[in-house]
């Protein structure tokens, strides 16, 4: 579905990004690890466009998308949560779900045909909101809601837009105890399909453990490890060198 070969950005004399290849199949979540500054969100930058590549290709269901912009890709099928910008802030709840659904649709710029889809878009957003657990809150402003729900309506625009690959760049990070478990069970609910390709970047250990079927490691930006989740966890070079696990936490880990 989606692959990188030789993927490489530098910032200067700095190799962020270095020659990173690797494919994405249907049906199966890649969690991205590694330390801070090892390279994971550039390699999503460069993947739905964000930034440019110096070097390497970026394929999507075989065809190279590397000269694409980010909207090009976006509607070529990359999906990617942005950390709250994805949203519209002025409006409603369900309209901003009704957008990506009407994007989805392709409704353009048609009048006619909005109006006269518009029951169905409606329809189709509130299904959606149902599915992230907003429906109640579906006609507050998208900037009245707490972070929580906002990064939840981010999923459901993104669920809306029907990517074939969801990338989510730690979908949980500043949410509360409470709200994060209704984002994995979100996550989940998204892995059933098996026509889709999800990645993750997740400092989480137990969330890229319960979540992955396949782990890989940047590190300096390279690929340093992949494989099977467990393998890649209890691989001890990971542990230490990569994932910052002193040896004696390693029970915690493997518990
Ligand atoms: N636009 C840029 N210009 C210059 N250097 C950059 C730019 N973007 C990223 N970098 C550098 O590239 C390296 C990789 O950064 P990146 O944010 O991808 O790491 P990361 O693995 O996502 O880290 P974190 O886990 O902290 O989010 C870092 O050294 C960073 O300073």
């Amino acid at each position: 579905m989606l692959e990188t070969q030789d993927l490489t950005v530098r910032f200067g004399g700095h190799v962020a990004v270095s020659a990173v290849s690797c494919a994405f199949a249907p049906g199966t979540l890649t969690a991205i690890v590694g330390p801070n500054g090892a390279g994971k969100t550039t390699y999503f930058n460069l993947i739905s466009g964000q930034i440019k590549a110096s070097a390497g290709r970026v394929l999507l269901g075989g065809s190279d998308i590397s000269s694409l912009g980010a909207p090009a890709r976006a509607q070529a099928g990359l999906g990617r949560a942005f950390q709250l910008t994805n949203l519209f802030p002025n409006l409603t709840v369900q309209e901003n779900v009704r957008l990506a659904v009407q994007a989805r649709a392709r409704a353009g710029l048609n009048l006619w045909r909005i109006w006269s889809d518009r029951r169905d878009l409606l329809q189709r957003a509130d299904e959606v909101l149902e599915t992230v657990a907003l429906a109640d809150k579906r006609d507050a402003l998208a900037s009245s809601l707490p972070h929580g729900d906002q990064r939840k309506l981010e999923v459901g625009i993104l669920m809306a837009l029907e990517p074939q690959v969801f990338m989510f760049d730690e979908p949980t990070a500043g949410m509360s105890v409470d709200e994060v478990p209704v984002i994995l069970n979100l996550i989940r609910k998204l892995k059933e399909d098996k026509s889709k390709t999800i990645l993750l970047v997740e400092h989480k250990m137990d969330v890229v453990r319960e979540l992955s079927d396949r782990i890989i490691v940047l590190h300096n930006g390279e690929l340093v490890a992949d494989g099977e989740p467990a393998s890649v966890i209890a691989s001890p070079v990971v542990q230490q060198a990569y994932l910052g696990i002193n040896p004696e936490e390693k029970e915690e880990v493997a518990a």
